[in-house]
């Protein structure tokens, strides 16, 4: 099957390359050409690209899909009060179906708003697996473990059966990663199993990292250290790629031991700013080489799942926590959606850019709009002003997965009337 895009504005996302207006080959699932005079006229499907800028699919680089099922349900509290009295006791009431349609209902808000490919790490993952392969997008998943009461072994076979049978699925676009939950969920012996696993099987690692100051007293109180020494001591960062959810309150020692690690930060500025968490050190980090890409965390804190607002907040947080607007320039704040996340994924060889002989994993965003107008500088424009309703097209793995604002591999209907009787079991009582 070969597709050209013809005559759009392309941002391809490579570093120092100038936005253009030009075409795109698209055979299969990957990228063959694109420039000013690709020839696009032997195609099987044209997809008219004048009025539309192409760009990467976002990456989403933290989520819990099932959790849109807990949008808005509980606002407004603590974290760790959120997350005991409101959180965990919903999720021991969802079924396997209800994880299916809740993941569901995630992808269907996701590829409206321009993200193509997400990390998810969440509880009955072979259910999660199933509705990426029958929705089309590209996924990295990860059972998450949280080790606080003996289970005689069985998330951890859970998760190992995750990553043996779903590792490469779905024409390569499933892939695993190992994910015990945090330092305070995680004591050292069977954080030390994981790594020793991710290690054997050269998986990456995905955790939750000093997301507020309570987890930041509670692993002083019990090792005496912070939580990111808490992982280095136990040799995290020399044994696996590793990909910190979070990562708020860092010392200046904490960015150090970072520095020259495999993997690096999923930053998710409105889960963070919502919950009160604070302001996470992103330019410090990256001045010290450090990955820093972009997550929104679930719907259940996040509350929408827009990768436009979360490049939007990751800017202006980081301006106004520095008092400098150099600081965080659109460009790479958007770089930070794409590229920096597909790193976090281990990903980059494949997407996070437009580039020959990469994975056809795109979005056209609709210009023909007030706010999007004039294009005097189009990385500006979709960093400060696009949101997630102004995308019209959005493929992965070189198929369309929406196209006109319709979705084509999600029946809105039939998702719309299972998530609203299942949300409203799931939480009755709590
Ligand atoms: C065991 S699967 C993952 C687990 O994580 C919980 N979770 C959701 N959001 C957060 C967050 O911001 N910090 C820590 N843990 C979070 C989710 O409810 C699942 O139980
Ligand atoms: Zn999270």
């Amino acid at each position: 099957m070969r597709t050209g895009i013809r005559n759009g504005l392309i941002i391809t996302m490579i570093e120092g390359e100038a936005p253009y207006k030009g075409n795109i080959l698209i055979e299969d699932d990957r990228i063959v050409e694109l420039g000013v005079s690709v020839d696009i006229s032997e195609v099987d499907q044209v997809i008219e690209g004048e009025g539309f800028t192409a760009m990467p699919g976002f990456i989403n680089a933290h989520q819990h899909s099932p959790m849109s099922l807990l949008r808005a349900f509980s606002d407004d509290m603590k974290l760790m009060d959120w997350l005991d009295r409101k959180m965990l006791p919903a999720e021991a009431n969802m079924t396997p179906e209800d994880i299916y349609w809740g993941s569901q209902l995630a992808m269907a808000e996701m590829i409206r708003s321009g993200t193509t490919c997400f990390a998810d790490m969440y509880i009955q993952m072979g259910q999660i697996a199933e509705a990426v392969k029958s929705v089309g997008m590209r996924a990295s998943l990860t059972r998450g473990l949280v080790f606080l009461q003996d289970d005689g072994g069985r998330r951890m076979s859970e998760a190992i059966d995750l990553v043996e049978r779903w590792s490469g699925a779905a024409d390569g676009r499933i892939t695993t990663m190992i994910g015990p939950h945090s330092p305070y969920t995680c004591p050292p012996e069977p954080l030390k199993e994981t790594i020793a696993y991710a290690e054997s099987r050269k998986l990456p690692i995905h955790i939750h990292l000093a997301e507020t100051k309570e987890e930041v007293v509670k692993i002083r109180d019990k090792y005496g250290v912070t939580p990111t020494e808490y992982l280095a001591h136990i040799g995290m960062f020399d044994r696996a790629h590793v990909l910190l959810a979070h990562a708020v309150h860092l010392t200046r020692k904490d960015i150090r031991l970072l520095h020259g690690m495999r993997g690096g930060i999923a930053h998710n500025p409105i889960s963070n700013l919502k919950l009160g968490c604070g302001i996470a050190p992103v330019a410090e980090c990256l001045r010290q080489g450090i990955t820093v890409g972009l997550g929104t965390d679930g719907a259940g804190s996040a509350t929408t799942l827009d990768m436009f607002e979360t490049v939007r907040a990751a800017a202006w947080l980081q301006k106004l926590d520095y008092g400098d607007p150099t600081i965080l320039p659109a460009s790479h704040a958007l770089g930070m959606g794409t590229l920096e996340s597909a790193k976090l994924l281990c990903l980059d060889h494949e997407v996070g850019t437009l580039e020959a002989g990469k994975k056809a994993d795109l979005i056209l965003v609709d210009m023909r709009k007030p706010h999007l107008q004039p294009v005097h500088n189009i990385e500006s424009l979709l960093a400060y002003a696009a949101s997630g309703s102004d995308v019209d097209t959005v493929m992965v793995n070189g198929r369309l997965l929406m196209q006109g604002r319709k979705l084509l591999t999600i029946n809105e209907d039939e998702l719309y009337r299972q998530v609203r009787q299942r949300a409203e079991r799931i939480v009755k009582g709590i």
